[in-house]
């Protein structure tokens, strides 16, 4: 009791903007206030509702054509513990008492106004009906939820994962909820959301740090990723797992009791074959390649006729004691880290041997090219769905059960004394999810148009036994490959469960001044495509420079220095993916909590009040995806947009 009581008291305290934002006048008189949590009064009578109790939904869903007993919606802003603004909908007028006053309009517009924080807010209190609907989808299965850019997909997903939570608390916060998003920056930008509605328990990954011990963050040009994510790796890599180690022993001599005892090199790898089955996991048989070499070992001594040989289990005995036989298995069959695997794919020969039928002659040269600097720059994003995959390839030796510490021993023999609940929870602690903890009981997957294939086999193997909320807009995918492919491997990922499908059509983020330009370069590509209705105008127009080469550098930092004296948050300076270094080092002296440089890759599900997009024409020309990688970096901005162009034939490219 005194464990939960400090829980609820850790939450109550936390600082809760507003922590009461919501009324309700019902037909029957009753009045109803809505909330970030419960709160009971001193006869547990209920003061405020969690927005997530059935009760509260009504303050969602509820519209005028169909007011579900709400005469009037009230929303209340707060500051502190001071209310700064209330806005109301009168639902019903015809039953409402002639006193009921009804005040202001626009709380949603009120609030999307505000100027943007480094990291994502929560919108409790301005959830729109069809979010919401989302939102409360049933738990099991899998809930897609697809709309155009600012449609509030994020943040659908991050308030389903705390609806989740708090409907059904021993199933996800026991079993856990993944949230994944595409790169580090995005995470970071979303963390503080679940937290701010009092939950603190999800799980946030990026595709580049779902494998433990990882955390890349490097980006690759569409056609390498587009190799890399492909299902044909798996092939490649399924013939690299079954090579000899580079530079390992081609012969193994022994003298034994004076005869010598040899395997050649050709000889080795049929051993090593026999003991890799397809299927096999070279780590987990270890011991059958070891048999193997016991083996030949013993028929050539029997076939020289050594004298005195002993029974085969005293030779394999003898053999097994000897410290240049146990050297040559260590460099023979070593314990394989998937990241030694992944180098041997650096080697152009090895390269060419593994991909060989597979891959076309192109793909290789890109692949070996995107390989050559592995060793100093680390594995990529989509590097690290091929080590997850290795790691499935290979597995891990079994490890020999270690025994557990006895937490309530005090000194030898004593225990302190403890109680059932101690004991109860001292073994839920010791059971914490370890870093490769695959049994979550929900993942969410956001910006899920760009999860390659093969990120689609990663995710699927922490997500066998979960319920799925997906969430991404086709038209801002940045993946150039095998449409049917894709499709196959997310199904496989998500398996046959049912599947409930929500379509948001509300673009909340951009002023309708920015869109129309985000919308105007898409349409080009995609004239039918059904795209969002922003709500906001702003009346400011974006700014187009277009300038020659030289001037770039002068350019980009004047323009950057006028958003940041225009807007009140946040501004994003986006740039082709090989120019990022370039334009940061360009910034340098206006570097501040305000301003992030970030590649037009990295952009995706991000949000700044101002933006400034560097050479568009570039980002648009950089793969068959270039126009909606542009089109995702256009949509970027609430207050103001502004592109700097090259003028035509000034420039080849980033210095
Ligand atoms: N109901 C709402 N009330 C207030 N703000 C909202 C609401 N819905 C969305 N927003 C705001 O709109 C912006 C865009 O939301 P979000 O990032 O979730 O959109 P998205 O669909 O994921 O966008 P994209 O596909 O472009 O990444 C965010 O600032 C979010 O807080």
């Amino acid at each position: 009791m005194v464990f939960h009581a400090a829980r609820r008291r850790h939450v109550l305290d936390a600082e809760h903007e507003g922590l009461v934002f919501g009324r309700l006048d019902l037909r029957s008189g009753q009045v109803l206030h809505v909330g970030r949590l419960g709160v009971r009064g001193e006869r547990a009578e209920p003061l405020v509702i969690d927005w997530r109790a059935p009760a509260a939904a009504a303050f969602y869903q509820a519209t005028a054509a169909e007011p579900r007993d709400v005469v009037r919606r009230r929303m209340i802003s707060s500051s502190g513990e001071r209310v700064t603004r209330i806005e109301d909908d009168l639902l019903d007028p015809a039953a409402a008492p002639e006193d009921m006053r009804v005040v202001g309009d626009g709380a949603l517009l009120a609030s999307l106004a505000r100027a943007t924080g480094r990291g994502m807010r929560d919108i409790v209190a301005t959830i729109q009906r069809e979010q919401d609907e989302a939102i409360r989808s049933p738990a099991s299965g899998v809930t897609i939820v697809s709309g155009g850019p600012g449609t509030g997909k994020t943040a659908v997903a991050l308030h389903r994962a705390a609806y989740l939570l708090y409907s059904d608390r021993a199933r996800f916060a026991g079993g856990g909820v993944l949230v994944v998003g595409p790169s580090g920056v995005f995470v970071n930008y979303i963390s503080s959301v679940l937290p701010s509605l009092g939950e603190e328990t999800a799980t946030l990954h990026s595709l580049g740090s779902l494998v433990e011990g990882l955390n890349a963050t490097r980006s690759e040009p569409a056609a390498v990723a587009t190799v890399k994510g492909s299902l044909r790796m798996r092939r490649v890599l399924e013939r690299a797992v079954r090579d000899a180690v580079p530079d390992g022993p081609t012969e193994l001599r022994l003298l034994y009791r004076g005869e010598l005892l040899r395997l050649d090199a050709a000889r080795l790898d049929r051993i090593r074959d026999r003991a890799l089955p397809r299927g096999a996991r070279r780590n987990e048989v270890r011991r059958a390649g070891i048999d193997g070499l016991f083996d030949a070992l013993w028929r050539q001594a029997r076939d020289l006729r050594v004298g005195g040989l002993p029974s085969q289990p005293d030779f394999e005995d003898d053999l097994a004691e000897r410290p240049e036989f146990r050297d040559f298995l260590r460099a023979w069959w070593p314990r394989l880290h998937p990241r030694h695997v992944l180098g041997w794919l650096a080697r152009p020969d090895r390269l060419r041997r593994y991909a060989e039928g597979i891959l076309s002659r192109a793909e290789i040269r890109l692949l070996s090219e995107s390989y050559r600097r592995l060793a100093e720059d680390g594995p990529s994003i989509p590097d690290v769905a091929l080590l997850d995959e290795l790691d499935e390839l290979m597995g891990r030796p079994p490890r020999p059960a270690r025994r557990r510490r006895d937490p309530f021993q005090v000194a030898g023999g004593v225990r302190e004394v403890t109680t059932t609940f101690d004991r109860r929870r001292a073994a839920r602690d010791a059971a914490g999810r370890p870093e490769d903890y695959r049994e979550y009981a929900h993942v969410v997957v956001d910006e899920s148009q760009d999860v390659s294939p093969m990120q689609w086999r990663m995710l699927g193997r922490r997500g066998r036994l979960a319920s799925w909320t997906v969430v991404g807009d086709p038209a801002q995918t940045a993946w150039t490959g095998d449409a049917e492919e894709l499709s196959r491997a997310r199904d496989k990922a998500l398996g046959n469960r049912r599947r409930h499908e929500f379509t948001l059509s509300t673009n909340y983020r951009n002023s309708a001044e920015i869109f129309a330009v985000a919308a105007e370069v898409i349409r080009e590509r995609y004239p039918d495509l059904a795209l969002p209705t922003a709500v906001r105008s702003t009346g400011v127009p974006p700014v187009a420079l277009t300038v020659p080469a030289a001037e770039l550098p002068a350019t980009v930092t004047e323009a950057t220095r006028r958003l940041l004296s225009e807007v009140d948050g946040t501004v994003g300076v986006i740039t082709p993916v090989p120019r990022r270094d370039e334009v940061t080092d360009w910034l340098a002296a206006l570097a501040g909590p305000r301003l992030q440089v970030v590649n037009a890759l990295q952009a995706k599900g991000m949000e700044y009040d101002g933006v400034l997009l560097v050479a568009p024409a570039e980002i648009r020309a950089d793969s068959s995806a270039g126009v909606r990688t542009l089109y995702v970096a256009l949509s970027r901005a609430t207050q103001r947009l502004t592109t700097v162009d090259l003028t035509e034939g000034s420039d080849t490219g980033p210095a």
